[in-house]
């Protein structure tokens, strides 16, 4: 199938990063080399909804150099990059992205993505916050028969999924891909923490030491942003809904303060909830001249940005990514790339480490679920432990390090209560 791009004259810039990516992924091509050349993947279709950019381009390689048909298409527009597109175009994958497009154009690259993996057989789903199964489960129904299962990258996406088993409507396995150990821990914590206060610094070119910093959402994510923004002498406080979560913000050295209270007080903003409205007209209301906006959420609603458009007098671009609302009573509020996730659409996303990690980790799913799907039910699977464990011990390998294993003497301590 036609891959649907920007401009194929991109695609140097493009190799040159998917090649600087390679370099930094050791797990991944551990994993190629142990797991996925058992020709798991041969005839069989990977349809891939991820940001289009190096360390993603990357997995599809792997995946096609051991012998999948694979498609890739972009989840939202402002998460493409159009060289890397170009130059996954050209090693041979089937590509749906284009930075210029619409968020309707989106559904449509991934029902593409998904003609294109099962256009010769059967295929498994990569996908990010259920993108590509709900478009299996709605307006390409007719593919479902040929789909293995799906393994799901992000926490809004696992949240969506369950909301589909909970209504018995989900027709195939998914693996949680985000809840293995490997994932969130690292790229949810570490990967968001750096990613999004690099995109935010080289957005604004401000400073962030001395700032008054407000994290919403204290889980994996905020936990990652609230830690880096104090490493880098920020002010920080917390907004929470679940209260030992909170209470763990404070217990870590950050004030804590509900979202209304802390609109006042803040300079930066930042939402990671994956909530609808967490930053709305009342906070707004609050907020001080020249507060910053960002979301580091996997959804696009955490800050209220519609009401925003239609209650600022006048918006305006003041520096790339960055928009200025001027407020009816003159005050200027600053979002940073759209109210959308700041770390990939204002910045390059995670750190290529991080989601050397993840990507082994989605490998892993995407050959388990071709081995095994035809024996799982329906719904949401973790991934055996096993293989999550195998994933730290190559990467403790890869940086010359490693653990003990017990011994027998100790796992038969543990196991016992009579001694
Ligand atoms: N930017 C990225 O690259 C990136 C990476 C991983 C995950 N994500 C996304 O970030 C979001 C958060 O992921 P996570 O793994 O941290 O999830 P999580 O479930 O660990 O944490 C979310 C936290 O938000 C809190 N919360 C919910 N509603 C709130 C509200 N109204 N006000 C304050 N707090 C509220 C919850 O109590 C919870 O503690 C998800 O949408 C996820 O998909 C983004
Ligand atoms: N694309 C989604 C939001 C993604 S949430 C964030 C997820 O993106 C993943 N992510 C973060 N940085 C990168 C990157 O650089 N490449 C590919 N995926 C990334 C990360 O694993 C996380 O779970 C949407 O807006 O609809």
């Amino acid at each position: 199938m036609e891959s649907v791009i920007r401009d194929p004259s991109l695609a140097p810039e493009g190799h040159r990063k998917i090649e600087w990516a390679a370099a930094h992924s050791p797990v991944l091509a551990a994993v190629r080399e142990r797991y996925l050349k058992d020709g798991t993947f041969e005839d069989l279709g990977v349809a891939v909804a991820l940001p289009v950019e190096a360390k993603t381009a990357y997995l599809a390689v792997v995946l096609a150099e051991v012998g999948a048909r694979v498609s890739v298409a972009a989840p939202l527009p402002s998460v493409v990059q159009d060289d890397v597109a170009a130059a996954l175009a050209e090693r041979g994958v089937a590509v749906f992205a284009n930075s210029e497009g619409s968020p309707e154009d989106a559904d449509r690259w991934m029902e593409l993505a998904l003609e294109a993996a099962t256009s010769a057989g059967e295929a498994v789903l990569i996908d990010d916050r259920a993108g590509l199964t709900r478009i299996a489960h709605t307006t390409r129904r007719r593919l479902l028969a040929h789909l293995r299962g799906a393994s799901e990258e992000t926490t809004s996406g696992v949240v969506r999924l369950r909301a589909m088993e909970a209504e018995g409507v989900l027709e195939f396995p998914v693996l949680a891909a985000n809840d293995a150990r490997c994932k969130h821990l690292f790229d949810n914590r570490y990967g968001t923490g750096q990613s999004t206060l690099t995109a935010l610094m080289q957005s604004t070119n401000l400073m962030l030491g001395g700032k008054r910093v407000v994290v919403l959402g204290y889980g994996w994510c905020g936990k990652g942003i609230a830690r880096y923004a104090a490493g880098l002498g920020a002010r920080v406080t917390v907004c929470e809904v679940d209260p030992v979560r909170g209470l763990e913000a404070y217990a870590d050295g950050f004030d804590v303060l509900p979202a209304l209270e802390a609109a006042g007080v803040g300079e930066v903003f930042i939402t990671a909830t994956g909530n609808l409205h967490v930053l709305g007209e009342e906070h707004f209301g609050r907020m001080r001249d020249g507060a910053i906006l960002a979301n580091a959420g996997g959804v696009d609603v955490e800050i209220d940005v519609s009401w925003l458009r239609a209650t600022a007098e006048e918006v305006y671009e003041v520096r790339r990514h960055v928009e200025e609302f001027v407020m009816p009573d003159g005050r200027r509020l600053r979002l940073v790339g759209g109210g959308m996730v700041v770390n990939l659409t204002a910045g390059d996303g995670h750190p290529v480490e991080i989601m050397d990690l993840t990507f082994a980790i989605q490998a892993l799913c995407a050959h388990h679920l071709a081995n095994r799907a035809a024996s799982m039910e329906a719904g949401l699977h973790p991934l055996p432990p096993e293989l999550d464990e195998e994933v730290a011990r190559l990467k403790l390998e890869a940086v010359g390090m490693g653990v003990d294993s017990l011994t027998e003497e100790q796992r038969r301590f543990l196991a016992g209560w009579r001694e």
